[in-house]
């Protein structure tokens, strides 16, 4: 990792740590390695880590009494156990009273707690210093000691900040550069919150596991037990090897909050204990799928990656080109329609029944969101889910605000739901979604009667979405005249209107996916479409059923334009979802000359479906007709490697809302296809491509002989900007590339195509995933 020594002048004259645990010891290399202070000296009743850390080169000098090497400290990092942090304070103080340490110095500490560090200063100190600021940084290993220390401990992980109404802004200010100079993210908070907060999630989790490990070791044949003990006990326990001074000193400093933790832990113990008395098979099942769930959707937060926020893109696909693709493959499910079960599912009365469910990462974020509303699902497993309904009163508020991970479809479709119940909501996303504009939702739900908020920095998420408990009464129906063709949008209002009195219509001024209405009268609800207008009465029942969601189009795309741009090639795609508002990516690439064709149609859950079978084509450069626009939305990141490999010029025109996506995604795509040496123009709402394909050359001068052997793109370094369909267009560019291709951030595939590499290299692609944190 690159050290912040370069970028960060030294903030400090002299840096004082008092205690050379994992975490100050820790904290005093961070500070070395990053020449943050010019000299740093520590106290340690430990006189060999003292004396240890001298000759390492890591102190100037240390002692085990303070007095002796304090003088002159802008800061002191007090690192102790949290019972001897008063003595420490007494001692400061002395030092200021005999002048060895200036009023004004900045005094921390890292403790766990903080109202009782903050209680012991108070009684310590007539007035509180003004350097005193209270930190907690989220860190730690079950390691302890000096020799445990490490100087990147802190990178990437959270350090609490807690201002009091003494401290000066300069004393926080510093801090927060020094925090940030070794790696970590500054948070401001209370310091009862903080408490509270931690009590659930550290100080109760090391109370369990020193009690698992306690109860087990006094069994008579607790030998057999570990030896026998397998990951589970291990993963576990693996705190209980902390330092048993250091919690049980925490224990007693964070005594309120831990019980209140810990008989709330007991109610939770007794409901299981109950469940498996009563063999309450589906209460158990909820209960324990849920978990699972939220468990896996905080992994993301934990680890600060968001499902694909900016910070945490580690993965990349190295490239290596190819020239052909075969076979017959079945691609995961449609990701519209998989969001839409999940919704319609929970709001039904009865039991859903999904198969082909796509568990890929935006409609497990939908899923999440139910259950955090109280939904019992179970599953997913292999794409069967089973949704037990509540009704369409039945949600119950999240405790925590909704997370929609990377989707624009949940967090739209949602909005519309959350308006019309009775409980406030919050809707958040991660970097990306935060960013897309959400107030062509917001506006024309509030023209219903909704009170939403769009909380970001400009029309974005967070939503804040208030309960018609506060607001007084129901939604009312509307005619809207939607000023962009958007299946979000529409499906938004529509669902909206399932609460709100009388008839909600929507004029779309092009037709867009239409999966939304479909569903609706599948679950037995009424919606009458004319032409372009939709409508919908408010107060009517959904009733369950049985969902199968066919393959999806869009996914589907990246491997028709695959074999098209190829040589020799024939793909067949099997089930893959062909309703008419989706299917403009067959006919644009028809349009373009290319040789596909479908058998075995036939319908699955109100949806056609049918085979897709594609060939090597010549492709030829087109203007794409600005209705197929909507129609082919989500496709154009791999058209536009299609018609690079076409003859002569694509132009794109009506496809302003490309630019709105995960990305730009005609800035982006752009950005990509000139590094891989293509020339294309960027327009206001299109993109020009000038197509690299030459004629067919067949001896028969009638024949359509494909000459797709030919490379148009050269090599090179591509970003995703976390954007699934980014990342897996310019692997397919990959057939006709004459060097290899490096794609940064494709964590982000997971989205809509969990699988996406390993089925592109099965038939015939070179695609190596490459992880750089593994
Ligand atoms: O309704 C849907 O499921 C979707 C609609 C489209 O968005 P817009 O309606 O905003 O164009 C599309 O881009 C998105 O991937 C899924
Ligand atoms: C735009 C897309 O999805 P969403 O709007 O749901 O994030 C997409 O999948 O290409």
């Amino acid at each position: 990792m690159q050290s912040s020594f370069d970028k960060t002048p030294l903030l400090f004259k002299q840096v004082c740590v008092i205690g050379l645990g994992l975490i100050g010891a820790s904290l005093a290399q961070a500070i070395k390695d990053n020449g943050l202070s010019e000299r740093l000296v520590a106290v340690d009743r430990h006189v060999p880590s003292v004396d240890e850390a001298i000759k390492h080169g890591l102190l100037d000098a240390g002692s085990t009494r303070l007095t002796d090497v304090v003088a002159g400290s802008d800061l002191l990092i007090i690192a102790v156990p949290v019972q001897a942090v008063q003595a420490v304070f007494t001692d400061i103080k002395a030092a200021m009273d005999n002048g060895q340490l200036a009023t004004d110095c900045i005094i921390t500490d890292v403790c766990s707690t903080k109202v009782n560090i903050i209680e012991a200063a108070k009684s310590v100190f007539a007035a509180l210093p003004t350097g005193f600021v209270p930190a907690h940084p989220i860190a730690g290993a079950e390691n302890s000691g000096y020799h445990a220390r490490r100087a990147n401990l802190f990178v990437n992980h959270s350090v609490i900040i807690c201002e009091l109404a003494t401290t000066s802004s300069s004393a926080i200010a510093k801090l927060q550069q020094l925090w940030e100079a070794v790696g970590a993210t500054v948070m401001p908070m209370a310091a009862d919150h903080h408490d509270a907060i931690l009590a659930h999630t550290s100080h109760l989790p090391h109370l369990l596991a020193f009690n698992l490990v306690e109860q087990l070791a006094s069994h008579d044949d607790n030998l057999d037990m570990f030896r026998y003990a397998a990951g589970g006990f291990r993963d576990f326990t693996r705190i209980a090897a902390s330092d048993p001074k250091m919690w049980h000193d925490i224990f007693f400093a964070n005594e309120r909050a831990i019980i209140s933790a810990l008989d709330e832990y007991g109610v939770y113990l007794q409901t299981m204990r109950q469940l498996i008395i009563d063999k309450d098979s589906t209460a158990l099942m909820g209960l324990l799928g849920r978990a699972q769930a939220a468990r896996r959707h905080f992994g993301h937060m934990l680890a600060s990656t968001p499902y694909t926020d900016t910070s945490a893109m580690s993965a990349s696909y190295n490239i290596t080109p190819s020239n052909t693709v075969s076979g017959t493959i079945t691609i995961p499910g449609d990701k519209s329609i998989s969001h839409r079960s999940i919704m319609l599912g929970s709001l039904a009365t009865g039991v859903t029944n999904v198969t082909g469910f796509l568990e890929g990462e935006d409609a497990l974020a939908t899923l999440q969101a139910f259950r955090d509303m109280g939904v019992s699902i179970e599953g997913p497993d292999k794409g069967r889910l089973t949704i037990h309904g509540v009704g369409m009163n039945g949600l119950k508020p999240s405790k925590t605000p909704l997370y929609m991970g990377n989707s624009g479809t949940s967090m739209r479709l949602l909005a519309g739901i959350l308006a019309a119940q009775s409980f406030d909501s919050v809707l958040t996303g991660d970097t990306s979604l935060n960013k897309r504009p959400m107030e062509r939702v917001a506006a024309p739900l509030r023209d219903m009667g909704a009170v939403i908020q769009s909380t970001g920095h400009d029309g974005t998420a967070p939503l804040s979405i208030t309960g018609r408990d506060t607001v007084g009464q129901p939604l009312q129906g509307v005619e809207y005249d939607m000023p962009v063709a958007s299946a979000q949008v529409k499906s938004c209002l529509l669902l909206a209107g399932l609460w709100a009195n009388g008839t909600t219509t929507v004029i779309q001024p092009e037709v867009s996916r239409d999966h939304t209405e479909r569903m609706l009268s599948a679950f037995g609800y009424p919606v009458t479409v004319d032409g372009n207008r939709v409508s919908i009465e408010g107060g009517g029942t959904l009733t369950g059923g049985d969902i199968a969601v066919p393959a999806d189009i869009s996914s589907a795309a990246f491997f028709m334009v695959a074999a098209a741009i190829s040589q020799g090639s024939e793909l067949t795609l099997t089930q893959v979802g062909i309703n008419p508002t989706r299917t403009g990516i067959i006919d644009i690439l028809k349009l373009m000359n290319a040789d596909i064709s479908l058998s075995n149609e036939t319908h699955v859950g109100g949806e056609p479906v049918a085979d897709i079978t594609i060939r090597s084509s010549n492709l030829q450069g087109i203007d794409i007709p600005e209705y197929l626009v909507p129609l082919a939305i989500d496709e154009f990141p791999v058209l536009f490697i299609a018609a690079s490999c076409a003859q002569g010029r694509t132009v794109l025109t009506g496809a302003k809302e490309l630019r709105v996506k995960e990305s730009d995604r005609i800035a982006v795509m752009a950005d990509g296809l000139q590094t891989l040496g293509i020339d294309c123009t960027v327009t206001e709402d299109g993109l020009i491509i000038e197509g690299k394909g030459i004629e067919g050359k067949g001896s028969n001068a009638d024949s359509n002989e494909v000459n797709n052997s030919q490379p148009v793109f050269g090599g090179g370094h591509i970003t995703s900007h976390h954007d699934h369909r980014i990342a897996m267009s310019f692997a397919v560019a990959s057939l006709r590339a004459s060097k290899p291709i490096t794609i940064e951030g494709v964590e982000t595939v997971n989205t809509s195509f969990p699988g996406f590499a390993e089925l592109a290299n099965q038939v015939g692609m070179s695609i190596e995933v490459h992880d750089s944190r593994a």
